[in-house]
């Protein structure tokens, strides 16, 4: 069974505060993007390339489906919640839904010269703004808990998902 769910706009630490979650309590990690490539046997770069957002997205949405049969923790692509299909499994899943919530400003900071994410160069800076606002609500109507993650390192908002998830890291003792 998986253990939470991190979803969140691009850049705000889903993949990082994952990678943090598993090592802290030895379980595995299951990162959308990785599955979604794996499946394509391409990058994701190229799929938009060869194939489109739209066909990135119905993979997204088979490997988000597939995932939930796996263990462990799993970060979740930044557009997930663009479809209906996709929100409706994580809203009715028992399984806690983490929001990293992460203000544009921060966001443009960390994903300066990003050349992994198409949309990071499709829309720039004003065009992802206005897709963050646009998606702000959809992550909302998802999420069981919201973290906020300007201000703190990946380690404090693991440290933070533990709290809310009622699981303290000592008993995962590494
Ligand atoms: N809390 C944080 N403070 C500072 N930098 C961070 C934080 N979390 C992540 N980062 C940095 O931001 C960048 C993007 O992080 P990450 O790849 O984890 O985002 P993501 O939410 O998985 O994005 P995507 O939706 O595209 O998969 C990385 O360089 C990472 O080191
Ligand atoms: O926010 C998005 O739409 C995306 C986020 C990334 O995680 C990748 O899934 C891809 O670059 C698209
Ligand atoms: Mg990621």
């Amino acid at each position: 069974m998986l253990d939470v769910i991190l979803v969140g706009f691009m850049g705000t630490g889903k993949t990082t505060v994952g990678e943090v979650l598993a090592a802290n309590f030895k379980r595995p990690q299951i990162d959308l993007d990785d599955e979604i490539i794996a499946s394509a046997g391409k990058s994701i770069k190229q799929i938009f390339a060869d194939a489109g957002e739209t066909a990135f997205r119905q993979l997204e949405t088979q490997v988000l489906q597939q995932a939930f049969a796996k263990s462990g923790i799993l970060s979740t692509g930044g557009g997930v919640v663009e479809s209906a299909a996709n929100r409706q499994l994580l809203q009715t899943t028992t399984i806690p839904v983490i929001y990293l919530q992460t203000e544009p400003a921060a966001i443009f900071t960390r994903l300066k010269g990003d050349d992994g994410r198409p949309l990071v160069q499709q829309l720039g800076e004003s065009g992802l703004r206005e897709l963050w606002q646009r998606r702000a609500p959809l992550y909302q109507s998802v999420a069981t808990h919201t973290v906020t993650t300007d201000a703190r390192t990946p380690e404090e908002v693991s440290q933070q998902i533990q709290q809310l998830i009622g699981q303290e890291v000592s008993h995962y003792a590494i």
